[in-house]
This record gives C-alpha cells, sequence and structure tokens, in this order.
C-alpha cells in the first residue's frame, strides 16, 4: 500500500477500473502513488474484487455507472485531481455495432472531457491504442517505428476509427480552461497489444488449445512482427504518465506515447508461445498450415455467417478479415519518447513479466469451460 509519510491529498478516478488493463491501473495507484487520498473506480460492471481494497489507507470508492451518461461521469468526476480514463468498447470481432462502439468510445470520451471542463479537474489521462496509428487497411509495415514514424493510417473499421477519434479529442482539448480557469493537461497513452494475468484472449486461445489435445496450429508467418507489452507496465506507464503531468504539463500535454517494454519482437503466435508453451501447449508447423488465400476465405465466410446469423445468435469467431490483417502485417515500436519526457521505465522485465503471466494461466489448468 501507499507509503503514508507524504501527505495524502489526491482524488483520482479510474474509468474502465474493472477491466483488464483498468484492474491492474488500480492495483498500482495504491501500490505506487503515495499522495493518493481517494481513489474512485467507475465501470459499467463493478468487479467484487473490490471489496478486499476497502481496508487500505486510501479510500477506494467503488462508482457504477456508464460513460455515455454525461450526468453520470460529471457526478463522478467532481471533486477529482486527476482522471485515467481506460473505459471502452475493445471489439474487433463484432460483438458490438459501429454505433455502440462510437457512443462508448467517443462520446464517452467526450463525456470525461466535458465533465473536466465542467467541474475543474486539470490532469486526463486518456488510453489510446497503437490502432490509432495502424496496421492500416492497406497492410503496410510499421516496423520498430516511434511517435514520429510516418505512416499512412486509414481506419475502416469501427473500433481503430473509434479510438483515434477519441484520441484526437482529448488531445485537441489540452489547454482548454476548466472551471476556476486553470487549463487542462491531456495527454494520450497508446498501448500495443496488452497480455498478461487476466488477458481474456490468451485465456480463450489457452482452453482452445487444450480442447485441440495440447496443439495449436500455425496460421501467421513468424516473420510478421506484432508489438506485444506486459499489462503491469502499461499500467505503471498510466500511474506515472498521470504523476508527472501534473509537474511537466507544459512538455507532456498534449502529447501521445506509445506503451512499450521489453518483451521481445515475435509474430502473435509465435509470442503467445512463449507463455503458453510452458503451460503445456504445442504450435505445430513452421510455416502457416493453411494458405493465406484460404485463411482470408474462411475469414470472409465468418463474417457472411456473422451477418446471417445475426438475428438469431451472436456468431463472433477469432479470425474475421479485420483480424487476418491485424495479425498478418507488421507493427512494432521501438521509442524512447516515454524514458525522455518523463522518466518511464518498465517496471516488470521481460523475465518477470513472462513468469507471472505463465503462473496465471496454468492457475486456470483444468478450469476450461
Ligand atoms: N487489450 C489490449 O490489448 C489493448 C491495447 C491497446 C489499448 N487498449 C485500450 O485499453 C482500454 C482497456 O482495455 P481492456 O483490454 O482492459 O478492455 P476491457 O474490456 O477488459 O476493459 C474495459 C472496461 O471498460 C468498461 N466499460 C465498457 N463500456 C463502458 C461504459 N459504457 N461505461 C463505463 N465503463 C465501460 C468495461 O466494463 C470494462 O471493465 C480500452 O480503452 C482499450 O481500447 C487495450
Ligand atoms: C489468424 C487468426 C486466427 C489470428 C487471430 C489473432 C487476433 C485475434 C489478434 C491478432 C492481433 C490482435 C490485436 C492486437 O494485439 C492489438 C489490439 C489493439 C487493442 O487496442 C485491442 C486489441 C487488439 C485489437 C488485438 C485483438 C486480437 C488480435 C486481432
Amino acid at each position: 500500500m501507499a507509503d503514508t509519510a507524504q501527505a495524502q491529498e489526491l482524488v483520482y478516478l479510474v474509468t474502465g477500473g474493472c477491466g483488464f488493463l483498468g484492474e491492474h491501473v488500480v492495483r498500482m495507484l495504491l501500490q505506487r502513488e503515495p499522495r493518493l487520498h481517494e481513489l474512485r473506480v467507475f465501470d459499467l460492471h463493478l468487479g467484487p474484487w473490490l471489496e478486499e481494497l476497502q481496508t487500505g489507507p486510501v479510500q477506494v470508492t467503488a462508482i457504477q455507472g456508464d460513460v455515455t451518461q454525461a450526468h453520470e461521469v460529471a457526478a463522478a468526476v467532481a471533486g477529482a485531481h486527476v482522471v485515467i480514463h481506460t473505459a471502452g468498447l475493445v471489439d474487433v470481432f463484432g460483438r458490438a455495432s459501429s454505433e455502440t462502439i462510437h457512443e462508448v468510445n467517443v462520446q464517452g470520451t467526450q463525456n470525461v472531457i466535458d465533465a473536466c471542463v465542467q467541474t475543474g479537474t486539470q490532469f486526463l489521462v486518456y488510453t489510446s491504442s497503437m490502432e490509432v496509428v495502424g496496421p492500416n487497411i492497406k497492410g503496410h509495415p510499421f516496423y520498430r517505428g516511434d511517435e514520429d514514424t510516418p505512416y499512412e493510417a486509414v481506419h475502416k473499421h469501427p473500433y481503430p476509427r473509434s479510438k483515434a477519434l477519441a484520441e484526437q479529442l482529448v488531445l485537441e482539448a489540452n489547454g482548454r480552461k476548466v472551471r476556476g480557469g486553470r487549463p487542462l493537461v491531456t495527454c494520450a497513452l497508446r498501448p500495443t497489444g496488452i497480455y498478461g494475468e487476466g488477458h481474456q484472449i490468451m485465456r480463450d486461445i489457452f482452453y482452445q488449445g487444450q480442447r485441440l489435445g495440447g496443439r495449436l496450429f500455425r496460421a501467421i508467418p513468424a516473420s510478421v512482427e506484432h508489438g506485444r507489452v506486459y499489462v503491469g507496465n502499461v499500467a505503471w506507464m498510466h500511474v506515472l504518465v498521470a504523476r508527472e503531468l501534473q509537474q511537466r504539463g507544459a512538455l507532456m500535454g498534449g502529447q501521445a506515447y506509445f506503451c512499450y517494454d521489453s518483451s521481445p519482437y515475435k509474430s502473435y503466435e509465435d509470442f503467445n508461445m512463449e507463455i503458453l508453451g510452458p503451460c503445456g501447449l504445442r504450435l505445430v508447423g513452421t510455416r502457416p498450415l493453411l494458405p493465406y488465400w484460404l485463411l482470408m476465405f474462411l475469414a470472409v465466410l465468418n463474417a457472411l455467417l456473422q451477418w446471417l446469423l445475426r438475428p438469431l445468435l451472436l456468431y463472433a469467431p477469432l479470425l474475421n478479415p479485420y483480424t487476418l490483417a491485424m495479425a498478418n502485417t507488421t507493427f512494432t515500436v521501438s521509442t524512447n519518447k516515454a524514458q525522455r519526457h518523463f522518466g518511464y521505465e518498465p517496471l516488470f522485465s521481460w523475465e518477470d513479466s513472462r513468469t507471472r503471466t505463465i503462473g496465471w494461466v496454468r492457475a486456470m489448468d483444468g478450469s476450461a469451460p
């Protein structure tokens, strides 16, 4: 828990605080933000684990609410010094409509900005995504690029489009006067594919491998690099950026930072095997077992089935044309902007990140649904 020797005076609000990333941000704040007095956790669905946090020195306030409801957001934001806005609809599988994704990710973010302005909250950190940059629909590689690398960002899919619009809103809001006359200071963090304890897709792939007798079948060439970052480091970056934004607003305000750490550059599947291999799974094939055209045919078929079945049931498999394109396009970052601007160093080494994630997967063994 926080070092109580320092004055505990700050009120933080974490939207989406019960999600995969949000829970790590909440726990990290309690461990590493000594000036915290109250931590508000705002989410559509509150987790039972919040109960166990109520016994520490920091007042943890659970708020069940919806970011699309401006009055609920304003009530939660009022009196907060800092807002970390991680709430979002993460959907590249066609589970939600594009209107709903826009409503939550874009209008929800606008509501958060408006609430800061109306109630006088000065610091706003937004969880953006690598997808505001790419991969683009043309499949152009982004090979170990940084925040200044030129890239043709073209957003057709509702999720990346919504993240890009929301990020733009947040960054453009930097400098707006909030109630009381001070300027709003904002910035955006852009994680690549996050992994770690609680990662739903890793869980799904693990169970799928178990159902297939401990095997997964290679679908993506090993040469395609996909950026990954450990959830603990993403959470730490949020905590640090929120703290430093209060001291270095002139430099950091209006900036976007990729989230990075020392996780290795690998294909999506080869990276997963770094975790799932020690948990008993094997990746079959050194090359994709099916040709790309056949995978694309299956992906399109899945999209068609999703559309046809929609009136009856929700069919949302991992493979669709968008996820196939993502998995097949190199997108990795190599940058030190966060280190230069606010002294970020990953808190967890690759070995720690991997060990922690393996421990979490192993604990699920035998509990397949
Ligand atoms: N998972 C990744 O690989 C990844 C990568 C880059 C960026 N991100 C971003 O990180 C953020 C968190 O993602 P995650 O992976 O933890 O997803 P998640 O789905 O686990 O968490 C999102 C949380 O937001 C909440 N939420 C959704 N709609 C809401 C609403 N209308 N009002 C209030 N709360 C709502 C959900 O209940 C959930 O707890 C998102 O903004 C996402 O775009 C995620
Ligand atoms: C050949 C297929 C079966 C492989 C399917 C893999 C696919 C489900 C994976 C590949 C890449 C993954 C995305 C990537 O890690 C980055 C992000 C950004 C983030 O903002 C949200 C999650 C997302 C889209 C990952 C989703 C799962 C993807 C598409």
